[in-house]
């Protein structure tokens, strides 16, 4: 469903600070799958995100989507049938709106100016189904300034709001990182309960080798603009850390993600 072929991509282009980072970057996501992205700094991850959902322009190479050449569509465009979540739970949301503004919002795709009484009876009761599925008592909340909540209550919502109205394909950017373990945990569990429940094609940015490998069913390894490793299917369900590290230790990339390694694994 989502095709990036032949990309290129350098910032700074002829000065000091000149980054080449893909040279020739070729992605496949099939429908369906819930691909799991690990790398080490700056290996490209976040800017991979950034040229599918339309934040960056690559300079080289098409990107197509069901077929579609959307290679030169904008990110409001692209944000019609592309999801995303970022690291930072005050990304997500506005802060100044109730829950129920910020639902109101994303069920609007963006279009709602009004104030909470401008909300429909039902749709009011449509958001407060949806926030009772994920178990937090956000529902008894709904009238609560979004700046008052915690950041997992945030990202809780920031992950109900970017897949309240079914997006073809999710975009998760370690939108658990700024949490703590406890947190983490239960946005990756609410993660796995709503991509399943909506069947959504998700592709999810993580530091976490715990949460790469008990989640999704492919993982790909980006190393210095490039897909080292890409693993799916029975090998995929079989993957343990210690295996992972061992794929690493052979591709000689060892010292450059160590650091990660060592982190993910606690
Ligand atoms: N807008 C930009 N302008 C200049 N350089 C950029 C820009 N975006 C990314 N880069 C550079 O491109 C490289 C890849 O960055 P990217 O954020 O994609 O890496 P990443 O794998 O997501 O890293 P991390 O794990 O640290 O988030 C880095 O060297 C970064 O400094």
């Amino acid at each position: 469903m989502l095709e990036l072929k032949h990309i290129a991509k350098t910032f700074n282009k002829g000065l000091a600070n000149e980054v080449v980072l893909y040279t020739d970057l070729n992605v496949e996501i099939k429908q369906g799958e819930f691909v799991t992205i690990i790398g080490s700094n700056g290996s490209g991850k976040s800017t991979f995100f950034n040229i599918v959902s339309g934040n960056i322009r690559q300079d080289k190479g098409k990107i197509l989507f069901k077929g579609m050449d959307i290679s030169n569509l904008r990110e409001h465009k692209r944000s019609k049938f592309i999801g995303r979540v970022f690291q930072d739970p005050l990304k997500g949301t506005a802060p100044s709106l109730t829950i129920l503004e910020n639902m109101a919002m994303a069920y609007n795709k963006g279009k709602f100016y009004g104030l909470s009484r401008g909300v429909k009876p039902e749709q009011r009761e449509l958001f407060s189904k949806e926030l009772a599925g994920m178990h937090l008592n956000l529902e008894n909340k709904m009238d609560v300034k979004v700046g008052a909540l915690s950041g997992g209550q945030r990202q809780a919502l920031s992950l109900l709001m970017a897949t309240m109205i079914t997006p073809d394909l999710l975009l998760l950017d370690e939108h658990t990182a700024a949490l703590d373990p406890k947190t983490s945990d239960l946005i990756i569990d609410l993660t796995e309960q709503i991509v399943k429940e909506k069947a959504i094609t998700t592709i999810m940015i993580t530091h976490n080798l715990k949460h790469a490998i008990q989640h999704g069913n492919r993982l790909l390894m980006f190393h210095e603009g490039k897909v080292i490793l890409d693993i799916s299917g029975e090998e995929k369900k079989k993957l343990t850390t210690e295996k992972l590290i061992e794929q690493f230790n052979s591709l000689n990339v060892i010292d450059d993600i160590g650091d990660k390694l060592a982190f993910s694994q606690m």
